[in-house]
């Protein structure tokens, strides 16, 4: 993959791959082009050379909601819960990137439609319990703490039952107990065989969940290996020393 801005290369011929059940770190000092990695390959930006493929179906030039309906998913770093809607309806909008009943059944409010709440509804209220959330579905969304608001985020990628997700830093400002429970939570979804992709910054976790890693520097891929064949890479070694971001 590659990804020019202007004169500014962001990702420079970036090779990736990730083996179904596995669980991928992506890591980076700042700038490296982790967020433009991800925003590529989820076709919220179009590349400028290379290509992507998963499950051997070529993706470029698909908009976003189409790689969404083949069972990839992001949630984001920033979050922006819906205001006035509950945990339970915020999961529940994420339901229907998979609904089949049309606009004008839905508007008519046809049986079709009432059986498809229901299940929304069923599929939420399942994703929430799976990451811990049931007690909190009645509760305003963008009332919840950060650490349930980045499990709701989770949730809302569940319900739409994908193969890979996509992770933009989800232990951001999270504490050590919270960021030991979403390990936990990781690993439960990978033991579902889905996939992850995990772009973050907090080194431990990344070297405790991940079966494989891929470190960015400057838009290259400067290492890519298990946890401990990155950890004692010295090149990687050096890039986080160089940029005053060592917080292995
Ligand atoms: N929309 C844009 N226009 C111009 N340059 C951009 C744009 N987005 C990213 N860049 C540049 O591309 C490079 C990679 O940025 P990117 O945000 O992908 O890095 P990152 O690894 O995600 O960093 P961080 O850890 O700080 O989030 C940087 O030099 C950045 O300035």
């Amino acid at each position: 993959m590659t990804k020019t801005f202007g004169g500014v290369t962001a990702l420079d011929k970036v090779d990736f791959s990730v083996a179904p059940g596995r669980i991928a770190g992506l890591i980076g000092p700042n700038g490296a082009g982790k967020s433009t990695f991800f925003n590529v390959l989820t076709g919220v930006l179009p590349g400028n050379g290379g290509e992507i493929r998963f499950d051997g179906k070529r993706l470029n030039g698909l908009q976003p909601h189409a790689r969404v309906r083949l069972g990839m998913v992001r949630t984001f770093q920033k979050i922006h819960p819906f205001h006035g809607m509950t945990v339970l309806e915020s999961v529940m909008v994420g339901c229907h990137t998979r609904g089949g009943a049309g606009m004008l059944s839905a508007m008519l409010r046809l049986p079709a439609v009432k059986a498809e709440e229901r299940r929304f509804r069923e599929a939420a209220e399942a994703a929430l319990a799976f990451v811990g959330l049931g007690r909190q579905a009645q509760a305003p969304a963008d009332a919840l703490p950060l650490g349930h608001q980045r499990l709701l985020q989770i949730a809302c990628g569940l319900v739409t039952d994908p193969r890979v997700m996509l992770l933009d830093e989800p232990a951001s400002g999270l504490d050590a107990n919270e960021t030991a429970r979403l390990a936990d939570l990781l690993i439960a979804i990978r033991a579902q065989g889905k996939t992850l992709v995990l772009v973050e910054h907090d080194m431990s976790l990344v070297m405790k969940i991940c079966d494989q890693i891929t470190v960015l520097s400057f838009g290259r891929r400067l290492a890519n290996g298990s946890p401990d064949e990155v950890r004692r890479n010295p090149k990687v070694i050096e890039a986080y020393l160089g940029s005053g971001e060592h917080r292995a």
